[in-house]
């Protein structure tokens, strides 16, 4: 059985202004110990389907369809389980959470308080489980007594990675892991995430822009476009090969260093993301696709199996006898 399973999942903030559909019929499932990757621009849906996983998104936001961890229905569970399954389970490093720590706490108390509220470990055990986490991420344990500003950007991130660890979760959320750290901090950091993964069994959904860090790291990529998965399938296929052009253009676009603009604009691409609350007919790709036809406009895009194990939605892609939809990807070649 899958250790995550999404199936149609949806959501729509409600604001004074109308409806925001950030998040728009995504199914995917993980397996255990399977890294996935989710990419897309910003205001692509990543983060409020992330948030969405362990119900962390704030009350004006509503959503639809099933999340099984396993097998368990997240969004029918009662608050007393949520809470326990936050952490333990499953739990999420955030886009530069390092800010996040508690500046007045020492850092070996706010690893082990994950532990402490879980009633995991008493208080002298969660003092060695911080030891034996710190080091995990390859921070001496005489870091537990320190403070987070004595420690640099990177160091705090890891701190962050040992919280998340610090319950033996199945399931690691990474949104944006690196993305406020300098460069060669964010290749540790990386290989810090990876190695954990493939030792502890871990299983991880990471969160980017940059289509090239999540194909180094994890087995399987989803692309994001105005809150739909566009294309998925194994890493290596969707970054070297990619069927559906958005992803072409992600794939293309390798982050100048110095240069924070270069991530976003996704390469042989103009114009911008689409405004949610106003997106595009048909494809909602179409306005900045060059290789859009005159249907396109007027597409009913679905998921169509686009290789093995694959799928995108995109005309391109739609094999000529397509009549169903693959909400997942197909293990089969399209006729
Ligand atoms: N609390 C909110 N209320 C209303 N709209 C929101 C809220 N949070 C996000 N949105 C909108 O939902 C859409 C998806 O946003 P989201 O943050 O999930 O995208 P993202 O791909 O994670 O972007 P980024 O990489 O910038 O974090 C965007 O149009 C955004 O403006």
């Amino acid at each position: 059985m899958s250790l995550l399973e999404l199936d149609d999942v949806s959501v729509t903030y409600r604001i004074a202004s109308g409806d925001v559909p950030a998040v728009r019929g995504v199914s995917l499932t993980l397996d255990s110990g399977a890294a996935l990757g989710v990419a897309g621009e910003s205001g692509s849906g990543k983060s409020t389907l992330a948030m969405a996983l362990l119900r962390l998104l704030p009350r004006d936001a509503r959503v639809s369809g099933r999340i099984l961890l396993d097998g368990e229905d997240v969004l029918a569970m009662k608050w007393g389980r949520l809470r326990a399954v936050r952490w333990a389970e499953a739990s999420i490093v955030f886009q530069g959470a390092q800010h996040g720590l508690n500046p007045v706490r020492r850092i070996g108390d706010q690893i082990a308080e994950p532990l402490l509220v879980h009633d995991l470990a008493k208080p002298d055990a969660a003092r060695g489980r911080v030891t034996e986490l710190l080091e995990q991420v390859g921070l001496p344990a005489w870091r537990a007594r320190s403070y987070p500003h004595e420690l640099s950007g990177g160091q705090r991130q890891r701190v962050m990675i040992a919280m998340a660890l610090a319950c033996s979760p199945r399931l690691i959320i990474a949104d944006e892991p690196t993305t406020a750290l300098d460069v060669m901090v964010q290749a540790q950091v990386l290989t810090l995430i990876k190695e954990l993964v493939a030792q502890q069994g871990i299983s991880l959904i990471m969160i980017s822009h940059d289509l090239s860090v999540l194909a180094d790291v994890c087995d399987q990529l989803a692309v994001m476009y105005a809150g739909r998965v566009v294309e998925h399938g194994p890493s290596s296929e969707v970054f070297h090969d990619a069927r559906h052009p958005y992803s072409r253009a992600l794939a293309a676009a390798f982050p100048t260093v110095g240069d924070p603009a270069s991530r976003m604009a996704p390469k042989g691409l103009g114009g911008d993301p689409p405004d949610p609350m106003h997106l595009p007919t048909g494809c909602s790709f179409h306005p900045r696709c060059p290789v859009a036809l005159d249907e396109c406009p007027t597409l009913d895009v679905e998921l169509w199996a686009a290789g093995a194990g694959r799928v995108a939605a995109c005309i391109h892609a739609k094999p000529a006898t397509a009549t169903a939809p693959a909400s997942a990807p197909a293990t089969e070649e399209p006729a």
